[in-house]
């Protein structure tokens, strides 16, 4: 599988009605409660004598927990209901009774091994309101296992926005397809493990809102050298970076870049920046920079520029000397800070990629930090139609937006990135990428997942610092293909 697919709340609906219309009703419910019954005996040690509680919502998420409820209470589950809606799905309600279920009150929650969330599904509407809230706290603060169904209650099925309480679980179990608030932060967060129940909606649904590259997908994308290959064609990147205040962006940027696969790494900037790098990467080719041009660097195929560059009227004039150029160019940190002072710098005919933090995408619209990180697809997606360019925005979920193409969203980051100087390692591994060939989306999504990725294998479990976000690339990208080093030299058995 080379992506990961995700749908609104309103393009799962549309699907499920004409999916409906072809079948005996409740056809549907009754799928998707075997799958979320299934789920739940999986997560229970044993299911007979296990102490199962449902929090029943107004809705049929409600009359999923419901049917679900009764499966395992014919298993020998005790099961009960906590109805928190004025109205209840009946038939629903009948088939846990009948089984042995019964309904309950609110202090069961607190006494419950699994406690099944079907209090609001893809219906949900603004915060969730009492008593669903007060249930949803009740279900975070025990010591049961929460399953959620469809989506956890409290988080906006569509956007992954979370406004006032939410469920908390362990285990989402979504039914037809995933939900787009089920990936994106912070709803992802609340969602746990997600398990996908096959109700037969695949060949109703649209195209996807949002997407996610699997491993196989990132490795589909990665230029791999040919036979007769030359570090020119493999692709030569350009980093304008670094200043006499801020040396470590260079050296953190170059680092990126060359172990993401670029033939050649050019450095070009002031004397004391340039004088780090050639100290620590010998490998990359410097050009101290004067005066505020690139015109004596050599050819490159793609740029990234601004990592700790200031922004003063020197650097000013760095970054637009390199959007004039005609290769792809990706602008980052201190290039986006000057950016903000005048967006029309980015309109160009080649190619662009920005990658801001919510801070730097506050300056360039105008919206609120805290907004932007509340709701992170709605800005990025604005920000490319705005901007004209391929935004990708980095946090806790990085997304990448290219105007007409859906939202890539990364599922590889760690909150071990959540520390200086990673921002400037990932500009230069989607560099590297651009000039390989790839296109903005494609760099900012491949290289989003081989940062998070070679994070993880960096912090395995413990604090990482920037460069070896750096070191741990080529592990990343041997991960993909779950090869080993062994095997590599194991290529070579017939010499
Ligand atoms: N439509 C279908 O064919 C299928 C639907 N399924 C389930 O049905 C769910 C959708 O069911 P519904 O459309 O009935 O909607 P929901 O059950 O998600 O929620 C709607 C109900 O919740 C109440 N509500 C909405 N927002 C609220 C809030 N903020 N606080 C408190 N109460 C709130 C509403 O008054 C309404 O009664 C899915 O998420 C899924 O679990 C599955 O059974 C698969 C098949
Ligand atoms: N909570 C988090 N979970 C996952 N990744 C995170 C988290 N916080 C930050 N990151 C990642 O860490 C990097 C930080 O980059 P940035 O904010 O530019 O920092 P710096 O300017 O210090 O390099 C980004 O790739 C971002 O996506
Ligand atoms: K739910």
């Amino acid at each position: 599988m080379k992506m990961i697919a995700a749908y609104s709340a309103d393009q799962i609906r549309s699907a499920e009605q004409a999916l409906m219309a072809r079948l005996p009703e409740g056809t549907l419910m009754l799928r998707a409660a075997s799958g979320l019954a299934a789920a739940c005996a999986d997560l229970l040690p044993k299911v007979y004598g296990s102490r199962v509680v449902l929090l029943v919502g107004s809705g049929d998420n409600g009359g999923d927990a419901l049917y679900a409820g009764a499966v395992l209470a014919r298993r020998g589950a005790r099961v009960e209901a906590v109805l928190a809606g004025e109205r209840t799905h009946q038939a629903g309600l009948h088939a846990l009774q009948e089984a042995g279920g019964v309904v309950a009150g609110e202090d069961a929650v607190a006494a419950a091994e699994l406690i099944v969330d079907g209090l609001v599904g893809i219906g949900a509407s603004g915060a969730l309101r009492e008593p669903y809230a007060r249930l949803a706290e009740a279900a975070n603060a025990a010591a049961g296992l929460v399953v959620a169904v469809d989506v956890p209650s409290g988080v906006d099925a569509s956007s992954g926005r979370v406004a006032g309480a939410a469920v908390r679980a362990a285990l989402t179990v979504t039914m037809g397809a995933r939900k787009t608030g089920l990936l994106v932060d912070p709803g992802a967060g609340f969602a746990g493990r997600i398990e996908l129940v096959d109700i037969g909606l695949d060949a109703y649904l649209p195209g996807p809102d949002v997407t996610a590259l699997t491993r196989a997908g990132v490795a589909g994308r990665l230029p791999r050298p040919g036979h007769e290959t030359d570090k020119y064609r493999r692709g030569v990147v350009g980093i304008a970076a670094g200043s006499d205040q801020y040396t470590g962006a260079a050296v953190l940027a170059v680092g990126g870049a060359l172990r993401a696969g670029a033939g050649m790494v050019r450095y070009a900037g002031p004397g004391r920046p340039a004088a780090q790098v050639r100290a620590r990467w010998p490998e990359a080719v410097i050009t101290e920079l004067d005066e505020p041009s690139i015109d004596g660097v050599g050819r490159v195929q793609a740029w990234v520029v601004g990592p700790g560059l200031g922004t003063g009227r020197w650097a000013r004039e760095l970054v637009a000397r390199v959007l004039a150029s005609d290769v792809p160019v990706l602008v980052d940190a201190d290039g986006l800070n000057l950016v903000a002072k005048g967006v029309a710098l980015l309109r160009r005919t080649g190619p662009v990629l920005i990658t801001p933090h919510a801070g730097e995408l506050a300056r360039l619209t105008g919206a609120g930090r805290d907004e932007i990180e509340a709701g992170r697809l709605a800005h990025v997606r604005a920000a490319a139609a705005e901007l004209g360019v391929t935004v990708l925005l980095k946090g806790s979920t990085t997304v990448v937006a290219e105007e007409g193409s859906p939202v890539r969203v990364n599922g590889t980051g760690t909150p071990w990135l959540a520390a200086g100087g990673t921002g400037d390692v990932l500009s230069g591994i989607a560099g590297s990428l651009l000039a390989q060939g790839l296109s903005g989306y494609d760099a900012g999504s491949c290289g989003a997942y081989l940062h998070g990725l070679a994070a993880r294998i960096a912090a395995c479990g413990a604090p990482l610092t920037a460069a070896e976000v750096a070191e741990a690339v080529p592990a990343a990208i041997r991960a993909l293909s779950g090869e080993s080093a062994l095997d590599h030299a194991r290529e070579l058995t017939d010499w």
